[in-house]
């Protein structure tokens, strides 16, 4: 399917969810700095060709305007003729998209999810044993125990989407870019929205725990 086949009234929905969920996530303060990007894929999808919505780079993100988002294709390459420029990290969006097939992808940077891929980077995951909100995951069974990859944050972003390739775990939606933020995903903006708020509740968890057990 091209861009120009997928339905207008689509690409007007992808927007609005993506302007509905950047509204709310910059009432949280989960944009600071322009940091933080969001993407909804639009039109049907195959590995080797689709589209998405993604928010403009460098925008102040808090803010609504006429300029906030662009489509682009599987390539980060955007399908029709505009001034913007997507996303700085729109690769990584790409990657995601190409190996779990999801339809949303929601990333922001946060005190917690900086520090604990700092503490937690020599393993390459973060740990979570048994805590009930993993079942936003869809992880049911009791007393699970999960781990968060990390992979590299590099200022070339081409570099970090090999690290992607090799770190992602189909079970988990979602990838820690070391001292930088928190990549999550979905089968719709509903699901990507309770990942990442599942994971940020589980980094301030762990944060916690394990300043609790260095006081033990
Ligand atoms: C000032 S934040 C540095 C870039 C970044 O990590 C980010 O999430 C925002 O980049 P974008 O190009 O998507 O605005
Ligand atoms: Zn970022």
């Amino acid at each position: 399917m091209t861009f120009q086949q997928i339905a207008t009234e689509d690409k007007q929905r992808s927007l609005a969810e993506l302007r509905d969920v950047k509204t709310l996530f910059a009432a949280r303060g989960w944009f600071a700095g322009t940091s933080g990007n969001l993407s909804v894929r639009v039109g049907d999808y195959s590995p080797e060709q689709f589209h998405f919505a993604i928010t403009a780079s460098g925008k102040d993100k808090s803010l609504q305007t006429p300029e906030d988002f662009l489509f682009v294709d599987q390539s980060g390459k955007p399908c029709e003729s505009t001034g913007l420029k997507p996303s700085a990290e729109t690769l990584i969006h790409c990657e995601i998209y190409r190996l779990t097939g999801c339809s949303a992808i929601f990333h922001t940077h946060s005190v917690f999810n900086n520090v604990i891929s700092e503490w937690f980077w020599e393993r390459r995951s973060v740990p979570v044993d048994g805590v009930e909100l993993i079942k936003a995951f869809n992880i049911w069974e009791e007393e699970a125990h999960i781990d968060i990859p990390i992979v590299s944050n590099y200022a070339d972003i081409p570099r970090i989407v090999p690290e992607i390739t090799e770190s992602l775990n189909p079970q988990i939606p979602g990838i820690l870019l070391r001292k930088h933020g928190i990549y999550a995903w979905g089968a719709n903006a509903f699901e990507a929205k309770r990942h990442l708020e599942a994971f940020e509740f589980l980094f301030e968890y762990v944060y916690r725990w394990e300043l609790l057990k260095g006081r033990a």
